[in-house]
Order: C-alpha cells, then sequence, then structure tokens
C-alpha cells in the first residue's frame, strides 16, 4: 500500500502544486503516544506526505489547544489534522474532536464522519476498522454470510469495525465484558475480531478450528514487558486458518489507512 500510494503521490506537486500535509497534534509525553506518533511521521515519510508534528505539554488548557485546531482548519495548506488521544484528564476529547473541520479528519472520529458511517453515506472511515476489513479482502476471506464476532464495543474500533462487517453481509456479534460465556460466543466465530486491551485474553479453547483471527490489541506482556496483543498468539495461530500478529499486524495496517485518509482528504479539497 505505501508503494502504491508514494508512486500517486509523486505526482501530486506537478499536477496539484504540492504534497499533502498532515499534522499531528502531541499532547504530553506518554511514551506509548510519542512511538505512535514516531511511526506516522516515518509512513508519512515513506508514502511523501508532509507531516508536521505539533508537541504541547501535558498542561496546555483545553483553549489553547481549540486555537490550534481553529487556526490548522482556517490554513489551506493543512488536509489532516490527528489529534493523538487520550488527552489529560482536564481536557474534554469530544469536544476537542468536534472542533476538527469535518473535512479534515483524517481519523473519522468527529461526530458527522461517525453519523455518516451509521448511515452508509460517503466519509472518512475510521483507520483502524478499515485496514481490517482491507486485511480480511487482501487475504481473501469471503466476509458475506460469515459468522463474525467483535470483542470490545469501544467507539473507535469495536464499534465502527462491527457496522463495516455488517456493510459487508457478515453476521455480527459485539460481545463485551459483560457478555456471558463468552468463550461459547467466540467459538462460533468464522471471523474474530479482538480488540479489549487485555494481554492474551484470547486463549485457545476460545477460537474454533479454522477461524480467522484479527488482534487489535497493543499492550505490554506483564510477564516480558514486550508488546503483545489481546490474543495468545502461540496458542491460536495452530487453530486459526490466518491470524494477524503482534507487532506487525493490525498497527501498521492503521498507519497505512491513516495515509490513505489523508491523500483523500486532501484530493478533496483539490
Ligand atoms: N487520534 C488517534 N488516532 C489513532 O489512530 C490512535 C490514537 N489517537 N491513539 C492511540 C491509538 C493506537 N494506535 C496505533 C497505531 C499504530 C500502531 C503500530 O503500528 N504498532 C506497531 C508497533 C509499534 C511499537 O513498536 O510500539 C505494530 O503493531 O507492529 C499501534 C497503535 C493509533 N491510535
Amino acid at each position: 500500500m505505501k508503494a502504491e500510494m508514494a508512486e500517486k503521490v509523486k505526482d501530486f506537486p506537478a499536477k496539484y502544486g504540492r504534497v499533502p500535509h498532515l499534522v499531528v497534534i502531541l499532547v504530553g509525553e506518554d511514551p506509548a503516544s510519542v512511538s505512535y506518533v514516531t511511526g506516522k511521521a516515518k509512513a508519512s515519510a515513506e508514502v511523501g506526505i508532509r507531516n508536521t508534528t505539533i508537541r504541547k505539554p501535558e498542561t496546555i488548557a483545553e483553549e489553547e489547544l481549540l486555537g490550534i485546531i481553529a487556526g490548522l482548519n482556517a490554513d489551506p495548506e493543512v488536509d489532516g489534522i490527528l489529534v493523538q488521544l487520550p488527552l489529560p484528564k482536564h481536557i474534554d476529547e469530544e469536544k476537542v474532536i468536534a472542533a476538527i473541520d469535518k473535512a479534515k479528519d483524517v481519523d473519522g472520529f468527529h461526530p458527522l464522519n461517525v453519523a455518516a458511517l451509521w448511515q452508509k453515506q460517503p466519509c472518512t472511515l475510521p483507520c483502524t476498522p478499515k485496514g481490517i476489513v482491507k486485511m480480511l479482502k487482501a487475504a481473501g476471506v469471503e466476509i458475506a454470510g460469515k459468522r463474525a464476532v467483535v470483542v470490545g464495543r469501544s467507539n473507535i474500533v469495536g464499534l465502527p469495525v462491527s457496522k463495516l462487517l455488517l456493510d459487508e453481509n457478515a453476521t455480527v456479534t459485539v460481545t463485551h465484558s459483560r457478555t456471558r460465556d463468552l468463550g461459547e460466543v467466540t467459538r462460533g466465530a468464522e471471523i474474530l475480531v479482538v480488540a479489549i486491551g487485555r494481554p492474551k485474553f484470547v486463549t485457545a479453547d476460545m477460537v474454533s478450528e479454522g477461524a480467522v483471527v484479527i488482534d487489535v490489541g497493543v499492550n505490554r506482556d506483564p510477564e516480558t514487558g514486550r508488546l503483545c496483543g489481546d490474543v495468545d498468539f502461540a496458542a491460536v495461530e495452530p487453530k486459526a486458518a490466518v491470524i494477524t500478529p503482534v507487532p506487525g499486524g493490525v498497527g501498521p495496517m492503521t498507519i497505512c489507512c491513516l495515509m490513505e485518509n489523508t491523500i483523500e482528504c486532501f484530493l478533496r479539497r483539490m
């Protein structure tokens, strides 16, 4: 994907006079957030997208952050705005996301983009759910008619990926912390998407032979301190038809979709 996008972007200066410009706002110094933001800058460079990262201290006032967003909204040379989440507790995340121009919302988190998604109208799709469906298709997984089980009901992954799978005509079950007999439900999955944020939560006994397993988790393994997913990969991989690893699966795909969304926002403005 990155090579294809780079090929396309190469022609943009001649065609449009400039390349797409993504602005990432990072508040505070959480090491995980710093590492994700660095990943986004690196991918931008590979694709030929201009990246500006604005770093602000943890103590920034909500008003100042909203002021920065207003400036970026008004800047004709900014195509995409991403505010790295989570934000410090004194800042209202919903208010900040809603302040971003919907046309520059490369995350697809703006309430108008969310509404458009649920109404099947054209919109910027959230990066992780979009990447998951792309991966399934690229791997030749038929989605229509399949039993898909989503573990987790967050606004950024669980809910939107459920909607996208429904749009692909899967029969979707959304499970969560209050689901009874979770293992029984997940064993019924032909496609299992796990996004709950608990290291190695999904064990081999919860997965049926031949299932397609998508692991959205980004956790630290409490024993080794290494990055790990929500799925116990070593135990589940032998049973799965296909499975995404962590690292090297959904995370990099999310970043690719962010690049794609940035290009789409740019092209809509041209
Ligand atoms: N406004 C906003 N948009 C986001 O898209 C967003 C966010 N806030 N806050 C945090 C989450 C998390 N997220 C990841 C993206 C890529 C990897 C990724 O590429 N991970 C690598 C490993 C990276 C490493 O080694 O730390 C991998 O899985 O192979 C992980 C996590 C985007 N998020």
